[in-house]
């Protein structure tokens, strides 16, 4: 039996595995910027594995972008995927393509105790949806939902392009900062590793601050050690995360929790869990107490997008081989 691929494809990395007895095997990660597209960077994954094109028989690949179609164009990085050319570039006879949230959010349903530390204490309502958020290159929102079958549902949107909510007078000053640069401003302009520097440059203009950090890096950095301009950054980003995660929870009802998942939160991981995320999450007035006794965790595994392309692989094929050709 042919094997199967699984990847996650982010803005800045590409993430590939075989998937192999509900597992992942021999992951690796790959700069997008290092590869013309995605048909590239597999056939150079599959090189060190020792094997060729036309020795895997399925792909799910999960894309940072809504998804439909036979043609998709990423968000964040020049790669494109043309369904039919990709096939034949690979000899595979089926592509299953999904949101890189939905994936993230199947991969919360494998989630062990240790790969996740608790931000807010609750207890999930197992039959209310999940909300998955998490800030990488962008901001990706995903919902995932368990049906009466003991299937996942995932629900993909876009939700890191919703409008970046505004909660206090500190706030709307440097969102006015924002507008006049970005005119419409995004959870996601804010909530993401650029973000960081957006959010600190907006900042030091607000504070006439001097610019002193080019990177994302080095305001993490430079914040960890107690900077003060820089340690507002992170907080400020900590407390707009959870006013994002606290509107998605109302607008869809999931009491089933919170995972905040992407890269760059668990960089300043300890900050975060001390960081006033848990009250601006629930900082909705009349409506504060709905936001009480739901879990919010902070997941530390390594790559959950991976082996939710994987859990996305295996129910479709459960349902027929025919769903992942044509991608339903
Ligand atoms: N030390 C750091 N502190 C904060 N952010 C960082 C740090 N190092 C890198 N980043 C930022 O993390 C982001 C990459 O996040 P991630 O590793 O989740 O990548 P990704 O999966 O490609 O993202 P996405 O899926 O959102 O496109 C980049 O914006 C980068 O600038």
């Amino acid at each position: 039996m042919k094997l199967a691929l699984v990847g996650d494809i982010g803005g800045t990395n590409a993430r590939f595995s075989l998937w192999r007895d509900e597992q992942l095997e021999a992951v690796q990660v790959l700069p997008t910027a290092d590869f013309e597209g995605p048909e590239q960077a597999i056939v150079a994954y599959l090189h060190t594995q020792g094997l060729q094109p036309g020795s895997i028989g399925s792909v799910c690949l999960a894309c940072a972008g809504p998804v439909s179609g036979n043609l998709f164009r990423f968000t964040n990085n020049h790669w494109r995927i043309d369904r039919t050319a990709f096939c034949e570039a690979l000899q595979i006879d089926g592509l299953l393509m999904i949101n890189d949230f939905s994936a993230m959010a199947l991969g919360m349903t494998r989630i062990a105790e240790h790969e996740r530390v608790q931000v807010c204490p609750g207890e999930p309502q197992t039959d209310r949806p999940a909300l998955v958020i998490g800030a990488g290159t962008g901001l990706g929102v995903g919902t995932l939902l368990e049906q009466a079958d003991g299937r996942w549902l995932v629900l993909p949107g876009e939700g890191g392009h919703v409008d970046l909510p505004i909660g206090s007078p500190r706030e709307a000053e440097l969102w006015q900062i924002l507008y006049r640069q970005l005119g419409h401003v995004r959870a996601e302009d804010v909530l993401s590793g650029n973000g960081l520097l957006v959010l600190y440059r907006a900042i030091c203009e607000l504070d006439g601050q001097p610019l002193q950090h080019a990177t994302p890096a080095a305001i993490t950095t430079a914040g960890l050690a107690g900077e003060p301009v820089a340690a507002e950054v992170l907080e400020q980003f900590s407390c707009w995360l959870g006013r994002a995660a606290g509107n998605n929870v109302l607008t869809l009802g999931a009491r089933g929790g919170v995972y905040i998942v992407g890269g760059v939160v668990p960089r300043f991981a300890e900050r975060f869990l001390a960081s006033g995320f848990a009250k601006s999450f629930r900082d909705k007035g009349c409506m504060s107490h709905y936001l009480d006794g739901i879990p919010v965790w902070l997941v530390t595994a390594e790559y959950p997008g991976l082996t939710g392309a994987g859990v996305a692989l295996q129910q479709a094929a459960e349902r027929s081989p025919d769903a992942i050709r044509e991608n339903p």
